[in-house]
């Protein structure tokens, strides 16, 4: 190739490439304007959205306060559900039968006298010279009278179906609202009272034994006694001289809401109507409250009737207690969570001891409960730390594709231990069902906690390993504990509103929470589906499932029926 026409080559190239580059470069300017103006366009129109947020945020602001200082109803998007007709659940009412009186419902605010004070406020006072010095106190019985911020009528209620979806059952049960009415049944100057507390213990019962005395003495000036019945039901009857009646004053029971157990003592068995009826009009009591669960609910139905056969004005009122959360209607029991929290206690000694102990930790721990398994459902999922949880309600498979014990297998071989949370229920279909009954006729369970610890040994020799298996039961140790701060509080509103209920004159009724409000319920329906059960098809067991990851032995075609208003 000649020099000419290489030159000639090398300047067309140039050209080319010039050419190219150029194209490049404005096409490189194009996009860049294009991505720039895109941008810039995409920022304003983000801008221009959080612009029309702001504004709409401030609007509904607006609305919702122009709305509620106007009395209207409130914002939101109306939706197609409604309750057309709402049942009420009537409680028994002693006016209906009984004269009684037109007196004023009024709060008496006692000033606290030397006699109601805590000891170490005695002692404070007493150094002061008889607590004329702090002068914050008076002596003596002054009280203000002050109104009640609430008085609540009698067809005041709560729903107790709240969940609404569209094309659902359009009617409800209605609750009867606690609280204080307007008008009392029973001249406070007039009334005596008795408490008595049945069955197994339960955090909180010293609590509602409190509160009740105190109301009775301080809010209402009752101008009789307290009795306190010692040894539950069986103490209407005891001719024991340690066993007779106690006289409960505020000053008695200052505190005893600190301990665990009943100042009052409890037991099982024993019931006798006549006896019982015989010691209300011995005593002239207007009122008796009895603390207990189903089966002490319906002893206490027994004596209203027995009441009602010999005209006797008296209103009984009981408090649902147990640990075991089986007593249908209300959201949970008092002593419920605290023993969940005591539970916490032993399953973290579970996982220590799994954890620590080789070879194949396994840390078993049995909890209380009846046959329901609420007790052990609620301490796996509070705890987080448990890798299988046995319950009544869910048929115990140990081998198999769905079987328990290859899932423990699993997790020890995962992270080299296991913590097991046994219901004391759990298993019966498994290890058969007692003949044996308590003194109160309620049957007695057959030891699944000792089981479960010889199958998961056996379980892993047959694998050929060694398991370390740790056994706790700290059932006792679990419900006598002193009430915890959410049981004190609903405790303190239980017998405050029992003895509102009594002294407007109903009976036959008891209290709890029922969609987290206070309500009066009849004892008769509250023991007609008590004990109840969890839910094994709800949301509780699906939660635990997701937490221990273990099989679920639920059977697909069962159909169950149960409420299930602790925890949704
Ligand atoms: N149907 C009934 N009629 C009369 N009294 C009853 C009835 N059922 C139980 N009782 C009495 O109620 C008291 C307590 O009953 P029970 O031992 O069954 O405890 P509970 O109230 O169900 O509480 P827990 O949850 O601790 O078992 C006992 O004294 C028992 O005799
Ligand atoms: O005090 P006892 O008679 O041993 O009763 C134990 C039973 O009482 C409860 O603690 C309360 O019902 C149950 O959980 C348990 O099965």
């Amino acid at each position: 190739m000649s020099s000419a026409s290489t030159s000639s080559h090398s300047t067309s190239t140039l050209a080319v490439t010039a050419a190219v580059t150029g194209v490049v470069a404005v096409s490189t300017t194009a996009l860049i304007t294009y991505l720039v103006t895109k941008r810039n366009e995409e920022y304003k129109h983000q801008k221009f959205q959080y612009e029309t947020y702001q504004r709409d945020l401030m609007i509904r602001e607006k609305t919702i306060l122009a709305r509620k200082e106007a009395g209207e109803p409130p914002t939101g998007t109306p939706i197609d559900v409604r309750v057309d007709r709402v049942y009420l659940w009537e409680v028994e009412d002693l006016r209906k039968r009984f004269p009684g009186t037109k007196i004023e419902n009024k709060m008496r605010v006692s000033s606290s006298t030397l006699k109601t004070r805590s000891p170490m406020m005695r002692r404070v006072a007493a150094a002061d010279g008889a607590g004329g010095k702090r002068g914050s106190f008076t002596s003596g019985e002054g009280y203000q009278i002050t109104e009640y911020n609430k008085l609540i009528t009698n067809h005041e209620c709560i729903l107790g179906q709240i969940i609404r979806k569209p094309n659902m059952a359009v009617h409800s049960v209605g609750y009867i609202r606690a609280g204080p009415r307007r008008h009392l049944h029973f001249d406070p100057r007039q009334v005596s009272a008795a408490i008595v507390t049945c069955g197994g213990l339960c955090p909180g019962l010293n609590n509602c034994i409190r509160e009740i005395t105190k109301t009775l003495h301080q809010l209402y000036g009752i101008g009789g006694k307290v009795y306190g019945i010692q040894a539950g039901y069986q103490g209407f009857s005891a001719t024991e001289p340690h066993l007779q009646p106690l006289e409960l004053t505020p000053e008695l029971v200052e505190d005893i809401h600190h301990s665990g157990g009943t100042v009052l003592g409890s037991s099982r068995g024993g019931f006798n109507l006549e006896a019982i009826l015989a010691f209300l009009k011995k005593k002239d009591i207007k009122q008796l409250y009895v603390i207990g669960g189903d089966g002490t609910h319906r002893g206490a139905f027994r004596i209203h009737e027995g009441c009602m056969e010999h005209g006797l004005n008296v209103a009984v009122a009981g408090i649902p207690k147990t640990i075991d959360n089986d007593i249908d209607h209300i959201d949970h029991t008092f002593g419920f969570a605290s023993a969940v929290e005591a539970a916490q206690v032993a399953i973290r000694s579970a996982k220590t001891e799994a954890v620590c102990n080789l070879p194949n930790g396994v840390g078993i721990v049995k909890l209380m409960g009846r046959s329901a398994g609420f007790i052990a459902a609620h301490a796996t999922m509070a705890s987080g730390d448990v890798d299988l949880c046995l319950v009544p309600e869910v048929p115990l498979v140990l081998e198999g594709e769905n079987g328990c014990l290859p899932h423990l297998w699993r997790r020890v071989k995962q992270q080299g231990y296991a913590v097991v949370v046994v219901a004391e229920g759990a298993g019966e279909e498994v290890l058969g069902t007692s003949a044996e009954t308590d003194a109160s006729g309620n049957k007695k369970l057959p030891k699944i906690g000792e089981y479960m610890k010889k199958q998961v040994e056996e379980y892993f020799k047959k694998m050929g390993e060694v398991a370390t298996v740790k056994y706790i039961d700290p059932s006792y140790t679990v419900r006598s504990v002193p009430a915890n701060a959410a049981d004190s509080l609903y405790c303190m509103q239980l017998g405050q509103n029992a003895v509102h209920g009594a002294m407007a004159g109903f009976t036959g009724f008891s209290v709890g929470l029922c969609n987290n409000r206070m309500v009066f319920l009849p004892i008769p329906e509250l023991v007609a589906t008590s004990p109840r059960n969890m839910n094994p098809k709800g949301r509780t067991w699906e939660r635990v499932l997701a937490l221990t990851r273990q099989p679920n032995t639920v059977p697909e075609d069962k159909e169950f029926d149960h409420t299930e208003p602790t925890l949704r």
